[in-house]
C-alpha cells in the first residue's frame, strides 16, 4: 500500500501499546499458489479472521502499491469538496455512493465518525453517468486498481478455498466477473479529534473514542489500506471474554479480511473478522485519518451458504438464501437506528 514516504509524513504507531500478531505473507508466496501458502492462510484467517499481504517483493507489488497511493490521493480529493457536492452522490445498493459521517448509531450518545465513498465495480465499468466528477476523471485508474484488487481477492479466497478443501470451482462460480455484484472499492475519512486532549473521551474505555462500531463486512472478503492506526481486531481471550487489539498498518502492506459470506461458505469453520476503527492512538489522533478498502461480494443473486468439500456431493448447498437478499437484510439491520431518514440502503 502506501509508500514509507507517505507513513514519514505522519508520527509513527507508537510502539508502547499491544497489538494483534496478525500473520504476515509475502505476494511472492501467494502468487506461488503453494500448498503450504494456503495451509498457513487459513490457520490465520481461524485464529484471526485475517492476514496481511507484503507487496513489496512482487514484481506486480510496487504497480498496486502506486495505483493505491493514487487511491489515497482521489478519496482526499473528493472528501475536500463541500458536503453538498458530496452528497449528490446519492447511496444506493448496499451502500455504494456517499455516506455522510454521524448516520449510524454506535451508543446512545455516540454516532458513528466516518465518511464514507463507495464506488461498484460495475459502475465504474458501465459508466454509471452520476459518478462523481472526481472519479469520473480517473475511470481507468480506478477500473485498474479494481482489477488488480479483485485479481488479488481472487488469490486469497482460492488459497483459504483449497487449504479448506472447498470446491474452488463452486465458490468461483459464485464470483463471477460476468454477473452484476455489489463489488467496490471504498474511500474513508475519518477528521481528526479537535479541542484539547483532557476533554476528549477517556483513554480508559477506547470504546468511548470509536469512529465506526464493531462490525464483520458481509461480503467475501476485503483488502483494507491503512496509513494511521485505529483500526482493531475484536479476539476471544481464552477466559472466554472479548478483547479488542490494534492491527498497525504497514508500508507496503495489506489486510485481507474474512467477511459473512466467505464464513458462510466454510459453514462457519474460518470466522468472519470482527473488527471496528477507534481515534488514532498517540500523537495520530490530530491527523486526518484515510483508508482505502475493495471488498468482493458474491455475485446478486449466487447462493451463499456452505461449499461441497471435495470429494463430497452439493446435497444441503442449495438451501442457501440469495446473495442480495441477504446482504440488504444485514444493512437494514445495520442501518436500523438511522437518524436520516432520506438515506436509501
Ligand atoms: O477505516 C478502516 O480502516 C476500516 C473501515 C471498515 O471497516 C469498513 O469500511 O467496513
Ligand atoms: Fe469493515
Amino acid at each position: 500500500m502506501a509508500s514509507k514516504e507517505t507513513f514519514s509524513k505522519y508520527p509513527a504507531f507508537p510502539d508502547n501499546i499491544p497489538t494483534a500478531a496478525v500473520p504476515k505473507i509475502s505476494l511472492r508466496q501467494i502468487l506461488s499458489r503453494d500448498p503450504t501458502v494456503s495451509k498457513r492462510l487459513v490457520d490465520a484467517g481461524k485464529e484471526f479472521g485475517c492476514f496481511k499481504v507484503d507487496l513489496t517483493d512482487a514484481i506486480d507489488g510496487p504497480v498496486l502499491c502506486q495505483g493505491v497511493e493514487r487511491g489515497f490521493d482521489l478519496g482526499k480529493a473528493f472528501f475536500d469538496q463541500d458536503i453538498e457536492t458530496k452528497k449528490a452522490y446519492k447511496l444506493s445498493h448496499e451502500n455504494v455512493g456517499y455516506k455522510q459521517a454521524g448516520v449510524l448509531v454506535i451508543t446512545k450518545e455516540r454516532r458513528d465518525q466516518v465518511e464514507t465513498c463507495s464506488v461498484s465495480r460495475d459502475d465504474l465499468a458501465a459508466s454509471r453517468p452520476d459518478l462523481p466528477s472526481v472519479f469520473d476523471q480517473q475511470r481507468l485508474l480506478l477500473q485498474g486498481l479494481v482489477a488488480q484488487l479483485g485479481q488479488l481477492s481472487h488469490l486469497a479466497v482460492y488459497h483459504l478455498s483449497e487449504g479448506l478443501g472447498l470446491d474452488y470451482g463452486v465458490v468461483s462460480a459464485r464470483h463471477d466477473p460476468r454477473d452484476q455484484s455489489a463489488t467496490m472499492i471504498r474511500f474513508l475519512h475519518n477528521p481528526p479529534q479537535r479541542g484539547p486532549r483532557e476533554e476528549l473521551p477517556s483513554t480508559e474505555d477506547p470504546g468511548s473514542r470509536a469512529y465506526l462500531m464493531g462490525h464483520s463486512d458481509g461480503g467475501t472478503v476485503t483488502i483494507l489500506f491503512n496509513v494511521l492506526g485505529g483500526l482493531q481486531l475484536q479476539r476471544q481471550q481464552p477466559d472466554g471474554s472479548i478483547e479488542w487489539q490494534y492491527i498497525p498498518p504497514e508500508p507496503g502492506c495489506a489486510l485481507i479480511m474474512v467477511g459473512d459470506a466467505f464464513k458462510s461458505f466454510t459453514d462457519g469453520e474460518v470466522p468472519s473478522c470482527v473488527h471496528r476503527v477507534i481515534q488514532p492512538p498517540g500523537e495520530q489522533d490530530r491527523f486526518d485519518r484515510y483508508a482505502l478498502g475493495f471488498f468482493l461480494k458474491p455475485a446478486n443473486g449466487a447462493s451463499i451458504g456452505p461449499v461441497p468439500r471435495r470429494g463430497v456431493t452439493e446435497n444441503g448447498v442449495n438451501k442457501a438464501s440469495d446473495y442480495g437478499e441477504w446482504a440488504k437484510n444485514k444493512n437494514a439491520a445495520l442501518y436500523n437506528e438511522m437518524r436520516q431518514e432520506n438515506v436509501a440502503i
